[in-house]
């Protein structure tokens, strides 16, 4: 069974789409990435999957349970931190916490609080109310890691966080989901995305544009860079989209034939040339802004 199934979602807002037509399938143990830009459909994506708004057509599912209707139940075992945490409790943190713990039930609270407080440094004696975003991310972070939930959706997760906690809450992740917990991670950090998840889907404008294994760079293309004396045409190569382009230098994205590829480099006026994996970076640009590059 998936961990999570979407067929078909769509969602307008004002007669505009913010998702169209949107399928997915993660499957049970995946650390699976979101990545599009701004106002791409990540947090609308998001919402229909906690049941927060509900969607014109199509169905999300957690688990085998239909994302509307099991609502409730979907909540006991899914786990959710929000890019913007804005909880504004009276409770100080370690209360908000103990009382997570006996919702849900967890076995040893005491040592499970104490670990996540350390982890992440939370004070215990702080109210909630007078946290700091950064702060009140951290609880959230640790509030939603306590309930040891099978399925866990972080939107931007790392937004507001310094380095050394970013780096923390990474390894406690990679840990828990060696346990088995599925992460559904929402970022705009692409780094991010390439060192910690399994597959990722790439959205824009309300659509998935494709959905990758990372560990498949092959499948994607190669970026080319060479250097060259007197002219040089592309015009025998298919699949090119030039990249950067100077008199004496060229680098293009190749999605082409290899043997092709191989013959065009036995051109003499090409003196070097290297042939790399694209970086996450460089596809995301390629997909979003039609290769545009740093
Ligand atoms: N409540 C709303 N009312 C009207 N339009 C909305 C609403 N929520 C989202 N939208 C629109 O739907 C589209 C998708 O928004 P969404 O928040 O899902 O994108 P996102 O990928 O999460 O963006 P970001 O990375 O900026 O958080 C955007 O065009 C947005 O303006």
């Amino acid at each position: 069974m998936d961990a999570i199934t979407i067929n078909g979602l769509s969602k307008q807002y004002n007669k505009k789409y913010a998702i169209e037509n949107v399928s997915l399938q993660v499957a049970e143990g995946e650390i699976f990435g979101f990545i599009g830009p701004n106002g791409a459909g990540k947090s609308t994506t998001i919402k229909v999957l906690l049941n927060f708004i509900k969607p014109d057509a199509g169905h999300a599912a957690i688990f085998g349970r239909d994302c509307q209707q099991a609502a409730k139940e979907i909540k006991t075992f899914t786990g959710y931190v929000s890019s913007d945490v804005r909880f504004y409790s009276k409770m100080t943190t370690a209360e908000l916490l103990a009382f997570t713990a006996d919702f849900h039930q967890v076995k040893q609270p005491k040592k499970e609080i104490q670990n996540l407080m350390e982890l992440f440094q939370i004070d215990p004696n702080k109210s909630i109310a007078e946290l700091s975003l950064g702060n009140k991310k951290k609880v959230g972070l640790a509030s939603a890691l306590i309930a040891q939930p099978r399925m866990l959706i972080l939107d931007e997760p790392t937004n507001g966080l310094d380095p050394l906690i970013q780096k923390r809450l990474f390894e406690e992740l990679l840990r828990r989901n060696k346990q088995g917990m599925t992460i559904f991670l929402s970022s705009h950090d692409l780094h991010e995305i390439q060192t910690y998840a399994h597959r990722t889907a790439f959205i824009r404008e309300g659509q998935i544009i494709t959905v990758k294994e990372l560990s498949e760079e092959e499948n994607f293309g190669k970026v080319v860079t060479l250097t060259n004396e007197g002219s040089l045409s592309l015009a025998g190569l298919e699949n090119v989209q030039v990249l950067a382009q100077e008199s004496h230098s060229l680098r293009f994205f190749y999605q082409g034939d290899m043997n092709q590829l191989a013959h065009f480099l036995t051109n003499p006026a090409i003196k070097e040339f290297t042939i790399e994996h694209p970086t996450l970076e460089q596809q995301f640009m390629l997909l979003y802004e039609g290769g545009s590059q740093k």
